[in-house]
């Protein structure tokens, strides 16, 4: 039988997960062909089953004095080449298959940066829309309460992810440290004053626009004057449409579950922060923007893919931009494509952008940012120091040009197109490779 047959066997009713693997498989059995060695070890095979899934009960009390019961989970998908690492997603949609999925898409990603971290995804399907601080933390306690027995700072390091930012993450680490009355960083995107690292709120998104950089310096280009769609308007979604405004690009979309907003003008500084403390403070809804900027459309129940722009950054969830959305970018003139959210594009909508040499850059490589700095805050942590500003942010850089490096050796084809997803998945594949061949049949 293939590897992908028994692969779509054992993980029938996964969609999102065998989605990902078929992308990786596209690129990897290829590459397997012509490299044995791996095929003999069974590596893809093994990489794409996880070394351990945890599965949890999660009961919490609401302000109404209810009880409420979530299912709480974490992927530990592969610790070849370090502990493992990956965000924490806390949504309604959250199921074993979209963990899976994620959590198979960070070992690679993780790989790309060059540091040491393994893959893993976690989360539960808890929706903290609409939920007080006091709900979100009774949450988090208990979750933490299972979780605490299978993490730890040499073992599996957790970070933010959808529905989990600095609030969450504070909750989960004080129960952390209660539980085991150790101060250690044991979670990343802690907050500055107990641990957490200078520019990682920033990273995913300064990134992101990082990896455009590279790709226009070797065009000889700017991000000046380029005009940018962005979808989302969460951590990725903020902090790409900061730098884009920072190098002299204009941000025209921002959009939420419920729609979007399209402000033919630009979203500028102050506009930003106004959608910042609607969302971070004021947890309101995208569409009060036009109240504030009336001369902005709202359009409901919509993604942002009609509007004319030269770069695409979808940075909201999985499978947000389909085939309809690719063809009516490419025809409004879009010419870049770059993931700040993992796998927003469908299979379907890659295969458009490579038929019609769209650059592309998927998410394993282009928000990569984040869990480098989470990797870097991990080492900070180790030396019980931390770095100034500047430093994190060149460290930045030069892991994004290192990775930018990677899928270009990987992903250059005959005609001088650079195949950015082929790339990210072979340069993501080697190294994690090589180390399971290295530890034996584990
Ligand atoms: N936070 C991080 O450091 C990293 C996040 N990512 C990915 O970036 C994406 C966004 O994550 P964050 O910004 O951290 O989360 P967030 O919770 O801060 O924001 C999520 C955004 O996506 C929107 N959204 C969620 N579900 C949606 C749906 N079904 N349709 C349309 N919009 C929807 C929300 O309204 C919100 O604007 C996710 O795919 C995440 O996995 C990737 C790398 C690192
Ligand atoms: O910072 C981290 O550890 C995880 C970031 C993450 O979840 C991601 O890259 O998708």
């Amino acid at each position: 039988m293939n590897i992908l047959t028994t692969i779509e066997k054992r993980n029938s009713g996964e969609p999102e997960f065998l989605q990902a693997v078929n992308e990786v498989a596209e690129y990897i059995i290829p590459f397997i062909g012509e490299n044995p060695k791996f095929e003999k070890y069974k590596v893809f095979e093994r990489m794409a089953e996880p070394e351990r899934v945890l599965i949890f009960r999660v009961p919490w009390v609401d302000d109404a004095g209810e009880i409420q019961i979530n299912r709480g989970y974490r992927v530990q998908m592969n610790s070849a080449i370090g502990p493992y690492k990956g965000g924490l997603r806390f949504h309604p949609s959250v199921n074993l298959s979209v963990l899976k999925f994620l959590a198979f898409e960070q070992t690679f990603k993780n790989s790309l940066t060059g540091l040491p971290m393994g893959g893993a995804k976690g989360g539960s399907d808890f929706d903290p829309k609409g939920k007080s601080d006091a709900e979100v933390m009774r949450f988090c306690q208990s979750f933490m309460t299972e979780l605490y027995r299978h993490i730890g700072p040499d073992l599996d390091v957790p970070a933010g992810d959808i529905g989990v930012g600095k609030r969450e993450i504070g909750y989960l680490f004080g129960q952390y440290k209660r539980l085991k009355n150790e101060f250690t960083g044991v979670l990343t995107g802690k907050g500055f004053e107990w641990g957490g690292s200078r520019i990682r709120p920033e990273a995913t998104g300064y990134g992101l626009i990082y990896f455009v950089q590279e790709i226009f310096k070797d065009e000889g280009k700017t991000l000046e004057g380029k005009v940018i769609a962005i979808s989302g308007s969460g951590n990725v979604a903020q902090f790409a449409a900061e730098k884009s405004i920072q190098c002299g690009a204009k941000v025209v979309t921002m959009s939420d579950s419920n729609g979007y907003i399209y402000d033919p003008e630009g979203i500028d500084f102050e506009k930003l922060a106004f959608i910042t403390n609607l969302k971070e403070i004021r947890r309101g809804r995208i569409s009060e923007y036009i109240n504030a900027y009336p001369s902005a459309n709202y359009v409901a129940d919509a993604k942002p893919w009609a509007v004319p722009c030269d770069i695409a950054l979808p940075c909201a969830t999985q499978n947000e931009l389909n085939e309809t959305d690719a063809q009516q970018l490419i025809n409004n003139g879009c010419r870049f494509v770059a993931e700040g959210a993992n796998m927003p594009c469908t299979r379907e909508a890659v295969a458009i952008f490579n038929k019609q040499k769209i650059t592309y850059v998927p998410g394993k490589a282009a928000n990569a940012g984040g869990v480098a700095v989470s990797g870097l805050e991990m080492t900070q942590n180790s030396l019980r120091y931390a770095w100034v500003k500047d430093k994190v942010d060149d460290r930045l850089k030069m892991i994004i040009r290192g990775i930018h490096a990677t899928c270009v050796k990987y992903g250059k084809e005959a005609d001088g197109h650079i195949n950015y997803e082929k790339g990210a998945n072979i340069g993501g594949f080697v190294k994690v490779a090589e180390a399971m061949i290295d530890q034996g049949v584990v």
